[in-house]
C-alpha cells in the first residue's frame, strides 16, 4: 500500500511555474511567424501553466514585466531581442521572480551569454522547466544594463541604426562601415581602482556578459556572477587596428589581439571633453559629459 502512494505522489522536487510571455512584436526580422501560437503551443505541450502579454510601445515590457512580478508569476520572460530583455529586467529588478528569454532579437547577446536556446521552441521548453541562478547587474547613469553598456563609437552606430529604417546584421554592418570613416575619437578621463586615467575614448565598452551579441566578443572573459565589469578600451581606431579589433570581436580574441586594453572593476567615474553618447545593452540613451558606472552583485534572478 505504501509503495502504490509513493508511485501515484508527484516527485517531491515538482512544482508547477506560473510563467508570464512579455512579447514585443516588434523584435526581429522574421515578422511571418504567429509568435503567440507558437508560445502557446510549446508551452502547453510542456504543461506550464501561462499567460502571454503583447507590449503596445516602447518602455511597454517594463511595466507589464513589474504588474506581472507583483502578482506573483514565478518566471517573468522577455520574448524579444536585448532591448525588451533590458526592460523586462529592470521591471523584475526587487521583485522576486525571475528573468526568462525567448530570444527574438538580431544580436541576442544576453540569451547567448547564459546559452539559452536561440530557437522558440528550445528556449519555451527550457524555461518550462528551469534552473534558477542569479546575475549581477550594472548601472550607468542610473539606467541599469544586464549584458553590455558603452561609450563612444558603439553608442553612436547604436544610434545611427536605430534611424536607418531596416533591421538585421547586415544593415548594423552597413551603418558601422559609413560611420566608421567620420567617427573621431575623444579625450576623456577615467577613474577606476584608485588609478587616474587620461586617453582618448573610441570605444569604452562596460561588459557584465561576454559579448554584444551576434557571437561578438567584447570581453570574452566577463563572468556574469563575479561582482565585476570588464572594461574594454579602445582608444583609436586606424584601419589596420579595426582589422584587429574585428577579428577579435568574431574569434574571442580581442584580449590577446593588442587591439584592446582591459580593466576590471565595480565602480568606474569617466568625464568626457565634450558630450559623447553612450548605450544600454545596444540601445542609445543620450549624450552626456558625466558617467558613474557601477555594479550590483547578483541582483537578478534568472531562469536558464
Ligand atoms: N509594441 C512596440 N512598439 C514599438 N516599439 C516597441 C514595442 N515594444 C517594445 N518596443 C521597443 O522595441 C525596441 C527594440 O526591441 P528589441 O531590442 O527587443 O528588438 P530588436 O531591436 O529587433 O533586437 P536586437 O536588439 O537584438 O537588434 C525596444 O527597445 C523597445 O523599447
Amino acid at each position: 500500500m505504501r509503495l502504490y502512494l509513493l508511485a501515484i505522489s508527484p516527485p517531491r522536487h515538482f512544482t508547477l511555474v506560473r510563467i508570464c510571455f512579455i512579447l514585443n512584436p516588434t523584435s526581429g526580422t522574421n515578422r511571418t511567424q504567429d509568435v503567440p501560437a507558437l508560445l502557446t503551443r510549446y508551452a502547453t505541450t510542456a504543461g506550464a501553466e501561462f499567460e502571454i502579454r503583447p507590449t503596445q510601445y516602447a518602455g511597454h515590457a517594463e511595466e507589464l514585466a513589474r504588474a506581472a512580478a507583483q502578482e506573483g508569476y514565478r518566471v517573468v520572460v522577455a520574448v524579444g531581442g536585448d532591448g525588451t530583455v533590458n526592460e523586462v529586467a529592470r521591471g523584475l529588478l526587487g521583485t522576486s521572480a525571475a528573468l526568462g528569454i525567448v530570444p527574438r532579437g538580431s544580436g541576442n547577446g544576453l540569451a547567448r551569454h547564459l546559452h539559452i536556446p536561440l530557437d522558440l521552441p528550445g528556449a519555451v521548453r527550457r524555461i518550462c522547466a528551469p534552473t534558477f541562478q542569479r546575475m549581477d547587474v550594472g548601472h550607468i547613469n542610473g539606467r541599469p544594463f544586464f549584458c553590455t553598456a558603452g561609450l563612444g563609437f558603439d553608442a553612436h552606430v547604436s544610434k545611427m541604426f536605430a534611424r536607418a529604417g531596416t533591421r538585421g546584421l547586415s544593415t548594423y554592418v552597413k551603418v558601422a562601415l559609413r560611420e566608421y570613416r567620420r567617427y573621431q575619437a575623444m579625450p576623456i578621463e577615467v577613474e577606476l581602482n584608485n588609478q587616474h586615467l587620461a586617453t582618448n575614448c573610441y570605444v569604452l565598452a562596460f561588459a557584465n556578459a561576454a559579448q554584444y551579441g551576434n557571437n561578438a566578443y567584447i570581453a570574452p572573459r566577463a563572468d556574469i556572477q563575479d561582482g565585476l565589469l570588464d572594461l574594454c578600451l579602445i582608444d583609436g581606431l586606424s584601419f589596420p587596428r579595426a582589422v584587429r579589433v574585428g577579428l577579435g570581436l568574431a574569434l574571442g580574441t580581442l584580449p590577446t589581439s593588442g587591439g584592446a586594453v582591459y580593466h576590471t572593476s565595480c565602480h568606474i567615474q569617466v568625464k568626457a571633453a565634450r558630450p559623447l553618447g553612450f548605450h544600454v545593452d545596444g540601445d542609445y540613451v543620450a549624450d552626456e559629459t558625466d558617467f558613474v558606472v557601477s555594479l550590483d552583485p547578483l541582483a537578478l534572478e534568472v531562469a536558464v
